[in-house]
């Protein structure tokens, strides 16, 4: 969620960037409307002045018109892209793979520093879209202060990291690369030039970012919806419960596990939304644990946990 959030942030972001850029390019509009009609103005002017010497009509030195200027058209800020009901109709591209490149990347993402807290979801579906390129001994992939556009994973050669004249290291086949400025917005940290013909996988920014807010929205929805389904939360406001929905985590346990001991100390609220939980008490240590309950879905327990 902490991702989403970062996301989302991110877009709010770029939204006024645009917002920003459209305003100024609503008054170049307006200016150039201005310059527009005082050329229309002079362009009369001159075609009344060349009849006025010719006498016989001619068309052939008529300056044409000039074609209208296209209007820009507006860019859309919305944040779209955030409306988890439009963002399942984004087309997402599966590129076919061997089994091989699949695990070379699935890999690759799961030993990556920043993505490998990504869900096991996110990350099958980014394997699933990242589409094959080639680049020769020599090429640039990445300039350093570019706007980056696509998350690299190496299947086969080598690739250099520079910074500025300093290198910083090579990167070997199944390694991610390039992931920084996508993730986090930025422009590229460093320079990635290939020291050998290379293959690559790549998934560009929206593709990347359409898997990360789809499956953080759906889930958050999914949530909400649970919540609301639980008798107790019922009466929460809508905000609130999104703040919930915000911070749930979805634990599994298998028949038997202990979930709280009794003395531990409890950092963790539970509801249950699947399954049942049996509650006991041992009132002294020479006694057999007492049961007192059976909990079940919508039930919840550990809230001493969030009175700190
Ligand atoms: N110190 C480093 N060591 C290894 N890789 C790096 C280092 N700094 C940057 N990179 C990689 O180089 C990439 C350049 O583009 P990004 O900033 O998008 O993501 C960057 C990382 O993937």
């Amino acid at each position: 969620m902490g991702t989403l959030r970062d996301l989302q942030f991110a877009l709010q972001l770029k939204i006024e960037e645009l917002r920003q850029r459209d305003s100024l390019i609503d008054e170049l509009e307006l200016e150039l409307d201005t310059k527009d009609d005082l050329i229309r103005q002079l362009q009369t002017e001159l075609d009344r002045h060349r009849n006025a010497s010719q006498h016989t009509g001619s068309t052939e030195n008529t300056v044409p018109d000039e074609p209208q200027r296209t209007k820009r058209q507006a860019i859309s800020a919305e944040p779209t892209a955030l409306d988890p009901a439009q963002l399942t109709h984004v087309t997402l591209t599966n590129y076919s793979k061997s089994e091989e490149s699949r695990e070379l990347i699935h890999r690759a993402l799961l030993e990556n520093e920043f993505m490998k807290h990504l869900e096991q979801g996110q990350i099958q579906t980014i394997v699933d879209c990242m589409h094959p390129t080639r680049l020769a001994r020599g090429c640039c992939v990445i300039q350093e202060g570019d706007d980056g556009s696509l998350v690299y994973v190496l299947e086969e050669g080598k690739v250099e990291v520079t910074k500025g004249e300093q290198k910083l290291c090579t990167i070997d086949p199944g390694k991610v690369f390039g992931e920084l400025a996508i993730l986090y917005n930025c422009t590229r940290t460093a320079t990635v030039t290939a020291l050998t013909d290379i293959k690559l996988w790549a998934i560009d920014r929206q593709g990347f970012q359409t898997i990360m807010m789809r499956t953080g929205l759906i889930k958050h929805s999914q949530y909400m919806e649970f919540l609301r389904s639980v008798p107790s939360f019922q009466l929460l406001p809508e905000d609130v419960l999104s703040k919930v929905a915000d911070v749930l985590e979805e634990t599994h346990y298998s028949e038997g596990d202990y979930i709280i001991r009794q003395g531990a100390t409890g950092d963790t609220f539970f509801i249950i939304s699947e399954g049942q939980v049996k509650v006991t008490q041992q009132k002294s240590s020479n006694e057999e644990p007492e049961f007192l309950t059976t909990l079940s879905r919508g039930d919840w327990f550990g809230e001493q946990a969030l009175k700190g």
